[in-house]
């Protein structure tokens, strides 16, 4: 490459994990960023090219030198997020899930019809979570079409990476009356709207991508479902829904089908390799199995299973049979904005399960003994493992991967994330980082390379 042929370089220290089992530190590097905020090289100091390429990139004013004491890592990928329970963050977590929807969810996501209302919440609400650390969002957004589309002007103009849901309900058994699309077809005509508005709106190399949102089957007529399964194939678009989350929820669709989650969405071409199923607790060995034919991804959202679940998920069997995981917030059915407590959690929760919870009973019939999750696995799941959950060259440092990062000081005033260089190794660094790293820590955000929030 020339010197000519770059947009942008950003030097520093930078942790990722490529592999789930595998963190690399890249000690000093210089990133070299295209136009479109794709990597195009790494260089470690030293390396012959560089010194020319940081001096071009000085003299032309788009060379970013991180700090001693600041690390670069990728940006957090939070793959599921409902947008229009913002308001409801941290309140109403006192009922079950067929309570919760129905007492506070549905009305509270109906406001969102007033346009102005959803511009307000929703320029704050993306603001938020890019200060949070979330260069990627997978929203559920609303029923209708219009705030969804304020939803993705407001991402478009913070620079957050997002996709975009219109949630599609119609069984009148199962939606309330003032909230769910009239008829199937009603859904049907409303998804394709909104995709064919949003793709409109996002241009060319968007940051922007539409969903196909069923929101879950005990709320989708069957001619839904398929409906939107055959949408998603003709469009070519990701898919996502809410599948086997509770007692109730995995009750109401065997009595309904007679089948597993799973088994149904299969059945309706809703399983693909860019599907993103949030929760899944109660799939079977079975259901590992159709999500590893179709390639389809789980949303383990830890913080919302605590409340709604009734279970925790079996995460360490997925990984080990290969099923893609990434994690979720689940706003608002979980309390924080910031996928590192999700992530925090995914940990918490994954060591209860492996340690089991009984003290009544002994340690070698407590629990199943399986190993909990590492600090290196944990991160890789809020970070390459999301992007690769989505099929997006996201979530890792490597060329032709986009420039979405963070960088995060240690020792901000007010942050939990100290480091004291002369006790801790990059690799200890890593894990106060994984554990501790805050708000305060975040001093700068890149999505596509372009600095955000700035
Ligand atoms: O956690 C959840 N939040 C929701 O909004 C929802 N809808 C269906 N199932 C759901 N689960």
């Amino acid at each position: 490459m020339g010197t000519a042929d770059f947009a942008r370089v950003i030097t520093g220290t930078a942790f990722h994990t490529p592999a789930r089992d595998r963190l690399e530190v890249l000690e000093d590097h210089a990133f070299v960023l295209d136009s479109t905020g794709t990597i195009t090289q790494m260089l470690p100091a030293g390396d012959a090219r560089r010194t020319e390429l940081v001096e071009a990139a000085r003299s032309r004013g788009v060379l970013e030198e991180l700090p001693k004491g600041s690390f670069l890592i990728p940006g957090l990928v939070d793959l599921h997020i409902h947008a229009p329970q913002w308001p409801q963050l941290g309140k109403a977590l006192d009922a079950p899930l067929e309570v919760w929807l129905h007492k506070y969810t549905f009305p509270m996501e109906a406001r969102f019809a007033d346009t102005a209302f959803a511009a307000e919440v929703y320029d704050e609400m993306v603001a938020t979570l890019l200060a949070h650390g979330t260069t990627t969002a997978v929203y559920f957004g609303s029923v209708e079409v219009e705030p969804n589309l304020v939803l993705a002007e407001a991402c478009l103009r913070h620079g957050q990476r997002a996709l975009i849901g219109k949630v599609a309900m119609d069984d009148p058994d199962n939606c309330p009356p003032y909230y769910r699309d009239d008829s199937a077809q009603a859904g049907l005509d409303a998804t394709r709207r909104f995709i064919t508005e949003l793709r409109q709106m996002a241009g060319e190399d968007p940051l922007v991508l539409p969903v196909v949102t069923p929101r879950f089957i005990p709320s989708c007529s069957d001619e839904l479902l398929a409906g939107l399964g055959a949408l998603a194939k003709e469009l070519d678009c990701h898919v996502q829904t809410h599948c086997s989350e509770s007692d109730w929820e995995v009750g109401h669709v065997a009595a309904r089908l007679g089948q597993t989650d799973c088994e149904a969405l299969s059945g309706h071409g809703l399983l693909t390799e860019r599907t993103v199923l949030a929760h899944s607790n109660f799939i079977t060995e079975d259901d590992m199995g159709l999500l590893c034919a179709h390639g389809s991804a789980v949303a383990h959202c830890p913080m919302s299973n605590a409340y709604f679940a009734n279970a925790v998920f079996p995460l360490r069997q997925a990984l080990e049979r290969g099923v893609k995981v990434g994690l979720g917030t689940d706003i608002s059915g979980g309390f924080s904005p910031s996928l590192f407590d999700a992530a925090r959690h995914a940990l918490m929760a994954s060591r209860h399960a492996a340690s089991g919870t009984d003290p009544s009973l002994p340690p070698e019939a407590r629990g199943p003994g399986s190993r909990p999750l590492s600090t290196v696995e944990t991160f890789w799941l809020a970070t390459a493992s999301g992007g690769a959950a989505l099929d997006l060259p996201i979530g890792q440092f490597a060329p032709g991967y986009r420039f979405d990062a963070l960088a995060i000081e240690a020792n901000a005033p007010g942050s939990g994330f100290r480091h004291y260089a002369a006790l801790d190794a990059p690799e200890d660094c890593f894990e106060k980082l994984v554990l501790t790293a805050d708000r305060g820590a975040i001093a700068r955000i890149w999505v596509d390379g372009t600095p955000r929030l700035d």
